[in-house]
């Protein structure tokens, strides 16, 4: 009787899968089926209530459901074979715990399987628009997409390779987009860029890419549309099996939910607290490049260190101490990164191989990383909420918590947050990846460029903290506001080598993009399912959108730029730099570094802080000089943009009596007067540009 039930949920299943959609219709009936079969199933072998081993998997979806309808205490014997068989058919994978999470099929990377929930706004994308997809990018690239209503959006086919046979062959069977691509993505779109301007369709096969490098199109799909119109599509599934429906990858239902959750946490007086902890770890760190002076040092991979130790400590209170040591964890939490990084530059996603996770040498290792940080997650939610104390959201911004200031606790503490959900395991796993290589990455491409570039603007930005922090080793929140040249040094580096370079959507539901800089005048034409990139290097680097784009000059920040031709672009203006950062509004969305509208980061703030605090420390007491010239620094990138060599420096300590703040005009300000500009970057007819006491340019006086 049991193998009949579980024959036709199988066949169910059979029939479910084959119809790639999950038409919800064909699915109800089907399932109406079954539960009209289980009327005669004995109480023992009935669902009983929710089955929490399952939390994995998100519950909209239709595994989830039929997960549901097994009672796991009778997991044994041939009927429970043959109902892993069929979970294993539907794509769900057992982990070592005894939960099921769903492994996503080849198909499922390119539609999305989640059902549509009533408050989800449109359905996911599915096999039929990928269809549709496909049949109009051939029609296209034969010349009729004007015939079909779309816009005449230049197409670049990837054509040539230009590595050797083996290298691509290699490639293929990786799934590398990278080397497929002949190099980082990033720099290919870069490429294309200069060739077909502000949009153009990428094409590999029948597969395309829509790439946006303009701020009005950016500004149209970030901000000015529903959050639901556009998900973040391929790279949710890349990133499922790592952050779950943490709130990068989350889809708009479940990110609405978690958002409003997780900002609380940040709110100011916690951000204040974490001051004195970045303080801390940059002591920790100071030290110990204090204790190698003359060595050459990887500093790259010291800032990756510090902000690990500081992530870890600040989301769940965790110390990792990977500045001063090396664990079985802290190289799991980097392996798992990689892992995560190299799926993001692949197309093919090999994870999903069959058993891949038991044959494949690195999916091997990276699920037994995976078990082993989960089970440390596990064990400090469950301690946090041990020791759980509820309180409203004003309660706990009050609270003094000085044993554990942790995000972990806010949330768990948090009056109505859902302990039992998977959810906050998946936030703070998103938070713990996206919070630390980002940050490390600012600090090492900032520090690679005032090291490399003119002696005079280091020896300012020094001379700035030093007459910030006078006698204090670590600056408070108001010094980290004084420190404004610092700061705009930071942010300029994030123009240069934005983390991430690309920004990956995929639209839910058709949508018309305004022209912007294009020739396009009637708009452009996205149909649903489109997935979607767009560039934040190209959009940073473009000369459309800032005046000497390739040069690394944080003076910039103060000066306003303005370009007409591109079409609804409200240009730069520092006078709407309200924040610790010039942010994408003061920009008109040409500069996004911490991305905008509804799903912009929500740790740009505490990365600011973290990066100032760090960076200042050191710069008050050493000095950094490149141990390797600066070509050779090298540029790859996964989610964020590394060095290819390392940063390998020699640090110095410095006498910090050696410098003090002159009177004459500095370096920075020189930089405004020889384009142009008031000593304050504002133009000499402006209302505030008097900082000249006689009113003109000392160099454009004639
Ligand atoms: C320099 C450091 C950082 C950079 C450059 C950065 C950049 C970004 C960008 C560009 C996005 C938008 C992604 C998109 O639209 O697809 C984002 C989202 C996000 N970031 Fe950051 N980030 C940084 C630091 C942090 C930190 C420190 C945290 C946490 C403590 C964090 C947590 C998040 C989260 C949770 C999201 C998703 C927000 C949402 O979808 O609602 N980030 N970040």
């Amino acid at each position: 009787f049991t193998i009949g039930r579980t024959t036709t949920r199988f066949a169910t299943q059979c029939f479910v899968s084959s119809s790639v959609e999950n038409d919800t219709s064909t699915v109800t009936v089907e399932e109406s089926d079954v539960r009209q079969f289980e009327d005669r199933i004995p109480n023992r072998l009935r669902l009983k209530g929710e089955v929490s081993r399952n939390e994995v998997l998100d519950a909209s979806t239709y595994e989830a459901q039929l997960l549901q309808q097994w009672d796991e205490r009778t997991a044994s014997g041939f009927d429970w074979e043959i109902e892993k068989a069929r979970r294993y058919f539907a794509g769900l994978r057992m982990r070592d715990d005894g939960s099921w999470v769903r492994q996503p099929s080849m198909f499922d990377f390119l539609v999305s399987r989640s059902r549509p929930s009533p408050n989800e706004g449109p359905r996911p994308v599915g096999a039929l628009d990928v269809a549709k997809l496909f049949a109009v990018q051939m029609l296209t690239s034969v010349g009729l997409g004007p015939a079909l209503g779309m816009a005449a959006v230049p197409t670049a086919v990837i054509q040539k390779y230009e590595g050797s046979f083996l290298s691509f062959i290699k490639g293929v069977l990786g799934g590398d987009l990278q080397t497929l691509a002949g190099g980082p993505l990033f720099l290919l779109l870069a490429k294309y860029y200069q060739e077909y301007g502000p949009i153009f369709t990428l094409a590999f096969g029948p597969k395309a890419f829509l790439v946006v490098s303009d701020p009005v199109m950016a500004r149209h799909v970030l901000r000015d549309v529903p959050v639901t119109q556009y998900c973040k599509g391929m790279l949710a599934e890349i990133l499922e099996p790592i952050m779950g429906q943490g709130l990068i990858p989350a889809n708009p239902a479940v990110w609405k939910v978690r958002r409003r959750a997780l900002v609380p946490g940040f709110h100011k007086k916690w951000l204040n607290r974490m001051i004195g902890m970045f303080g801390d770890r940059a002591d920790i760190l100071l030290k110990d490049l204090q204790s190698k002076e003359g060595n050459v040092v990887d500093m790259e991979e010291r800032f990756c260190s510090v902000t690990l130790d500081i992530i870890g400590k600040a989301v769940f209170n965790y110390d990792f101490g990977s500045v001063t040591k090396e664990s079985p964890i802290i190289k799991a939490v980097y392996r798992v990164l990689r892992e995560a990084e190299h799926r993001s530059s692949s197309f093919i996603p090999y994870w999903n191989l069959p058993y891949a996770d038991q044959w494949m040498g690195g999916q091997v290792e990276f699920r037994r990383d995976m078990t082993m940080l989960d089970d440390i997650l596990a064990d400090l939610i469950n301690r946090a909420v041990e020791t759980r104390s509820e309180a409203t959201v004003e309660e706990l911004e009050e609270r003094d918590n000085a044993d554990d200031p942790s995000l972990l606790r806010f949330l768990v503490d948090m009056r109505g947050e859902d302990l039992s959900s998977k959810a906050l395991r998946d936030d703070l796993m998103t938070m713990l990846i996206a919070g630390h290589e980002t940050t490390a990455a600012m600090l090492t491409w900032t520090l690679f460029e005032l090291a490399r570039g003119p002696p005079a603007l280091l020896e300012e930005i020094q001379k700035e903290v030093r007459t910030v922090l006078k006698d204090k080793d670590r600056p408070d929140y108001d010094d980290i506001v004084a420190m404004k040249k610092l700061r705009f040094c930071l942010i300029e580096s994030l123009r240069l080598y934005p983390e991430p370079p690309v920004l990956i959507r995929r639209a839910r539901e058709a949508d018309n993009l305004p022209s912007g800089g294009s020739d396009l005048t009637s708009g452009i034409k996205v149909l649903r399912g489109t997935d979607m990139f767009i560039s934040t290097w190209n959009l940073h680097r473009s000369p459309d959108l800032w005046d000497e784009p390739e040069r690394f000059d944080p003076t910039r920040w103060d000066r306003p730029f303005q370009n007409p031709s591109v079409r609804g672009w409200d240009g730069y203006n520092p006078d709407k730099v309200t924040g610790l950062y010039p942010n994408e509004q003061a920009a008109d969305f040409a500069f996004l570094p911490f991305g905008g509208g509804a799903r912009k980061c929500v740790g740009d703030q505490f990365a600011m802080m973290e990066a100032a605090v760090t960076l200042s420390v050191l710069l008050k007491k050493m000095d950094f000089e490149l141990a390797i010239p600066a070509e050779d620094v090298g540029m790859k990138t996964g989610a964020t943009i590394h060095t290819m060599n390392g940063l390998q420096m020699k640090p110095r300590s410095v006498s910090e009596s050696s410098t003090s703040v002159e009177k004459t005009t500095s370096w920075w300000e020189m930089q405004h007067l020889k384009r142009g500009f008031n000593a304050n970057g504002r133009p000499f007819d402006s209302q505030d540009g008097n900082v000249d006491s006689r009113g003109k340019c000392p160099i454009h006086k004639d």
